[in-house]
């Protein structure tokens, strides 16, 4: 049932949605879970704090693990300059098939390269797979207990470098106390925690931003 949930948010914005504009695409999501169905897009109230950090650090280079239906990769893709490349990672085929649609008809399939597989397997290739030196931006929003290792795995795989930014989603709900706990305490980031809601609710939640010192 959760699988079908994805094509019907797909027919939401095949239906509501003007095909290139990324905007209507992030619009129609927005109000079919608000209204319709929820899931876990990050949202338009977390959204815009994705917007103004990514505003911030206009990447040349951007990861995204965590695809879902590509609703955070429509709103990330849809802010980078020209030029500019988005890497997303998803494990899910039956995901990342409605998210390959959504961006597509958002028009950004030129901006953003969707991988399959887990993350854990994939961020040892991004080098020599897509000759990407390190990420200036990366957005965490997959399996919370992954954050940590991947983290991990980037600093040891020379993927983050001096200034690169870590973006988190859900540290309160569901919550990533061991990724808070690793990014606060080490002296390789400075963190700063952005209060918000989960999406479409009421709930807090927030997003945190870390700063890779080198
Ligand atoms: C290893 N690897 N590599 C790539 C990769 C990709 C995935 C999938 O994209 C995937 C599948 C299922 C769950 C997630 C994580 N997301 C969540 O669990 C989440 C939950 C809630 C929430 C909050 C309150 C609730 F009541 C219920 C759910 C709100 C949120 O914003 C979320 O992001 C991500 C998984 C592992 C992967
Ligand atoms: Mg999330």
């Amino acid at each position: 049932f959760a699988l079908l949930k994805n094509t019907r948010m797909l027919k939401a914005v095949q239906k509501n949605a003007t095909k290139g504009d990324p905007e209507s695409v992030i619009s129609a999501i927005d109000y079919y879970c608000r209204h319709k169905e929820w899931a876990m897009n990050v949202g338009d109230e977390k959204g815009l704090i994705l917007d103004s950090v990514l505003t911030e650090v206009n990447p040349s280079t951007a990861l995204e693990l965590g695809t879902y239906c590509g609703y955070s990769t429509v709103r990330i893709a849809r802010l980078l300059s020209p030029g500019s490349k988005l890497i997303t990672v998803e494990f899910n085929p039956a995901f990342a098939a409605v998210a390959r649609q959504i961006i597509a008809y958002a028009g950004l399939q030129d901006k953003v390269t969707l991988v399959e597989g887990p993350s854990g397997d994939l961020i040892p290739k991004m080098k020599a797979r897509f000759g990407i030196k390190s990420f200036d931006f990366v957005f965490l929003d997959h399996w919370k207990d992954r954050y940590v290792p991947d983290t991990k795995l980037l600093e040891d795989c020379g993927l983050v470098s001096e200034g690169s930014v870590l973006l988190a989603d859900n540290v309160i709900c569901p919550g990533a106390p061991e990724y808070l706990k690793y990014v606060r305490n080490s002296p390789r980031y400075e963190s700063r925690y952005y209060k918000s809601n989960l999406e479409y609710t009421k709930v807090e939640d927030g997003l945190e931003k870390s700063v890779f010192l080198g």
